[in-house]
């Protein structure tokens, strides 16, 4: 541990007990990994149908907070079927690189079928990894710029996620982290949950995954707010770190840079 962190350990109450970076006990990681390998054949339908679309603008959105520019070398971390994967490909062309890491290979599997029906160009820039966050594969100082879209608030131990991701991030690159907003107000809470409740799992039961989709509904309960995200980020070693409220505060995009 950095000889800084062991110096905010010290301090009481300068830091926030570690306890409250770990995922709810709701699932340990092999049933969370199972849950997104069943829904894999058909998570991208479902995001289409249930955001209206909107998730590729919120996703677009990250990539752009990420900095990742021509030739660089990134990361999509929990890529899923690698919607951040292929737009960064595009943002980094030909003579960039992009890595694509998640544990399930049902959701990689999904990833390279898409690459190859997508079949752009650029899109031969990106390696597909089976891994877990937080264990990278990486040397230090690796990558350019790292996102992770709607994976952190899935990872159990999500402070050892951010100190691999600042581990493998190069000194002055940034990491940009899309999901759900945990809010403080009510009406925005009340109006997801129900969201979640009368659309999203009807929609999803129709696919026998009701189960599946009802643990959106606890796992953003259990995320951390936009204030507890920039506490994680300065806590593993970033210099800075500034959370976005977007689409009148259901998401959120924590800019980490190191
Ligand atoms: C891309 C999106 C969600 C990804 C996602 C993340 C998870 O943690 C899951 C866990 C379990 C099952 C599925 C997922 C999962 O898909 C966001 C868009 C898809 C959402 C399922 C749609 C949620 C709708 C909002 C609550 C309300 C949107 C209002 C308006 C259309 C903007
Ligand atoms: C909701 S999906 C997000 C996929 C993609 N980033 C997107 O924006 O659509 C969450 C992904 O995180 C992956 N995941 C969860 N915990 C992980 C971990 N500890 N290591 C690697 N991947 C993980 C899951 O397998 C799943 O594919």
């Amino acid at each position: 541990m950095a000889s800084s962190h062991i110096a905010l350990l010290l301090l009481p109450g300068s830091r926030p007990p570690l306890s409250r970076f770990r995922g709810g006990p709701v699932r340990c990681a092999n049933e969370r990994q199972a849950l997104f390998s069943r829904i894999a054949p058909v998570y991208d339908n479902l995001n289409d149908l249930l955001s209206l679309g909107q998730h590729r603008i919120w996703k677009r959105m990250a990539v752009s907070w990420s900095g990742a520019k021509e030739g660089d070398c990134v990361l999509d971390l929990c890529c899923g079927s690698g919607d951040l994967a292929f737009l960064l490909s595009e943002k980094v062309g030909s003579s960039g690189k992009v890595k694509g890491l998640d544990f399930s290979s049902e959701q990689l599997a999904v990833a390279v079928s898409r690459q190859y029906m997508l079949s752009k160009s650029c899109y031969k820039n990106i390696e597909w990894i089976e891994g877990n966050a937080v264990d990278l594969p990486f040397s230090n100082c690796f990558f350019d710029a790292i996102t992770i879209g709607f994976g952190l608030r899935n990872v159990l131990d999500r402070y050892k996620a951010m100190e691999e991701v600042y581990r493998v991030l190069k000194p002055g690159s940034t990491v940009s982290v899309l999901d759900f907003n945990k809010s403080d107000h009510e009406v925005i809470t009340t109006f997801r949950e129900w969201m979640i409740d009368n659309v999203v799992v009807p929609v999803a039961s129709g696919y026998g995954l009701a189960k599946e989709y009802q643990f959106l509904k606890s796992s953003i309960r259990g995320f951390l707010t936009g204030k507890e995200l920039e506490e994680i980020a300065l806590a593993a070693g970033f210099s800075s770190a500034k959370h976005y409220e977007i689409c009148g505060g259901l998401l959120g995009n924590l800019v980490a840079t190191r």
